[in-house]
């Protein structure tokens, strides 16, 4: 079985990377060859390890997510407290994730798919497109991890700026093929009149937009029937 991830052929990149210099964010559309996204899609549905990440105090936690979900009910209606009490108004979050640049550069699945798609989003050809879209000539690597958000998850506004991460773009590769708005689970830009742009997490869209600028993930709805699933990740550079 062939774990190639292609990508389809871009119509105008030059439109492309001029929307991007213009608004510091652009959606591409129809960004792998659909097989390559419908195979990486299968891949994540059927991964039954994830962690569940969420903040406390301001650090991230990573527990393993079936253990959590084995605890009493009174174990995770203390852990929803403590989650809801700080993302009611500070940053937080709640979603499933695999560590896919660690899972790489630690070698913990040797041949594992999840290789293939770090050195996807490592190869030269994505990579000088990343800088050809931002104008980013240090991007270096691509820092990918998966995400599934759930009945409930969200991630709270926040900019991706962390001190010494050189994280020059972030990046988000939408994975479920059928989404309805309804469900929640927008990528939303707010701005300074307290407007906003949200960004439906459309299936096989990669999403790239620059470090630091305000986003958040809104809340996956009660009645979703499916996850949302995604690559996400940044263009970072080794050097500040
Ligand atoms: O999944 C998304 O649309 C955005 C994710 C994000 O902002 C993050 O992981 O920092
Ligand atoms: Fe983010």
């Amino acid at each position: 079985m062939s774990t190639m991830i292609k990508m389809a052929k871009l119509n105008s990149l030059q439109q492309i990377s001029q929307t991007y210099q213009r608004s510091s964010r652009v959606q591409i559309v129809d960004f792998l060859e659909s097989e390559s996204a419908q195979h990486i899609y299968d891949a994540l549905k059927s991964q039954t390890q994830w962690n569940l990440a969420w903040n406390l105090d301001g650090q991230h936690q990573d527990m393993d997510y079936t253990a959590v979900q084995n605890w009493t009910q009174k174990q995770r209606e203390q852990l929803d407290e403590l989650i809801y009490a700080q993302a009611s108004d500070s940053f937080q979050y709640r979603y499933a994730s695999v560590p896919i640049y660690d899972i790489y550069q630690q070698n913990l699945l040797p041949g594992h798919f999840f290789n293939s798609i770090y050195e996807f989003f490592n190869s030269d050809e994505l990579l000088t497109l990343a800088r050809q879209v931002t104008g980013f000539e240090q991007i270096d690597f691509a820092d990918v991890q998966a995400t599934r958000y759930s009945k409930g998850h969200f991630l709270t506004e926040h900019d991706d700026n962390v001190a010494g991460k050189n994280r020059l773009a972030a990046f988000v590769l939408n994975l479920t093929p059928k989404w309805k708005f309804d469900w929640g689970g927008g990528l939303v830009f707010p701005d300074k009149n307290d407007q906003a742009e949200t960004w439906f997490p459309k299936f096989n869209a990669l999403n790239i937009f620059t470090v630091p600028q305000k986003h958040a993930v809104t809340v996956v709805s009660p009645f979703a029937t499916e996850e949302r699933y995604a690559l996400t990740g940044w263009f970072r550079s080794h050097q500040s």
